[in-house]
């Protein structure tokens, strides 16, 4: 079966036996796997070990935001894990980032190892207007995530996660090689959960995203191997 880096598939268990079992029935439709916080406060580092003695990609999902020497020494303890990306919150700001993006370069020279990509989390994707309205921002989701998204491409970061909605515009505006991760992806048909800004995987790609973050239309699904299947043939049209 072929799979596609474009697709990460996220392994929201609770323990690593109910995560490890997906990764197996879902076998090489997916190589590329997002830990997230439920599935690593539970299970840590094995589920990393386990992912990557299988040669599977994995982005390590834990949205860090702190002071900026808090966050600079907790990523350089991630960057000893050899996954491929983390991220932090754009919100924590250009300094905090700045010293992420500084903290994993130097951890990863003085290892010798490939660093991992360093994205920023924009507005979540499950925010709709109403609740963005709480928020008392004077921008619309829309223009909060791009300037969030140059504010993290000025700080150095790699890219950001944002929803497929906002991918053209921060494709015009962050260039060509800046990554932009989507959540908030549903098949057609499929329930949003608590998702609001989403699009189908083909959509998300045609606005200009990098990666799609896939997790309950898969793992929830009575056949998650098919299920990934059919999202990797949607998308393989669309390079
Ligand atoms: O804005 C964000 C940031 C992260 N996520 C994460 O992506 C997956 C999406 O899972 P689904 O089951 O496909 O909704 C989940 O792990 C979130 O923590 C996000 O959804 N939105």
């Amino acid at each position: 079966m072929q799979s596609d880096p474009r697709l990460i598939a996220a392994l929201d268990f609770p323990t690593a036996e109910a995560a490890k079992q997906a990764v197996e029935e879902i076998g090489d439709a997916v190589i590329y796997y997002k830990v997230g916080m439920e599935l690593y406060y539970a299970a840590g580092n094995e589920m990393i070990r386990f992912l990557k003695e299988r040669g599977k990609k994995v982005f390590l999902d834990l949205k860090l935001q702190d002071i900026p020497n808090t966050v600079a020494s907790a990523l350089k303890v991630e960057t000893k894990l050899g996954v491929d990306m983390i991220n932090v919150h754009a919100v924590g700001g250009k300094k905090m980032m700045e010293a992420a993006a500084a903290a994993i370069r130097e951890k990863a020279a003085e290892l010798g190892i490939e660093r991992p990509k360093l994205l920023a989390v924009t507005i979540l994707t499950s925010m709709d207007e109403e609740q963005y309205a709480d928020l008392n921002y004077k921008n619309t989701i829309a223009e909060q995530v791009l300037a969030l998204a140059k504010l993290a491409k000025a700080a150095g970061l790699d890219g950001v996660v944002a929803s497929p909605k906002e991918a053209e515009e921060i494709r015009k505006a962050c260039g060509p090689d800046f990554l932009i991760i989507t959540p908030g992806v549903r098949p057609a048909g499929s329930a949003l959960d608590d998702q609001s800004r989403v699009t189908t995987p083909a959509q998300a790609f045609a606005n200009g995203s990098s990666h799609i973050v896939v997790g309950r239309p898969i793992m929830k699904a009575a056949d998650r191997k098919q299920a990934a299947a059919a999202i990797v043939e949607e998308i393989k049209i669309i390079k």
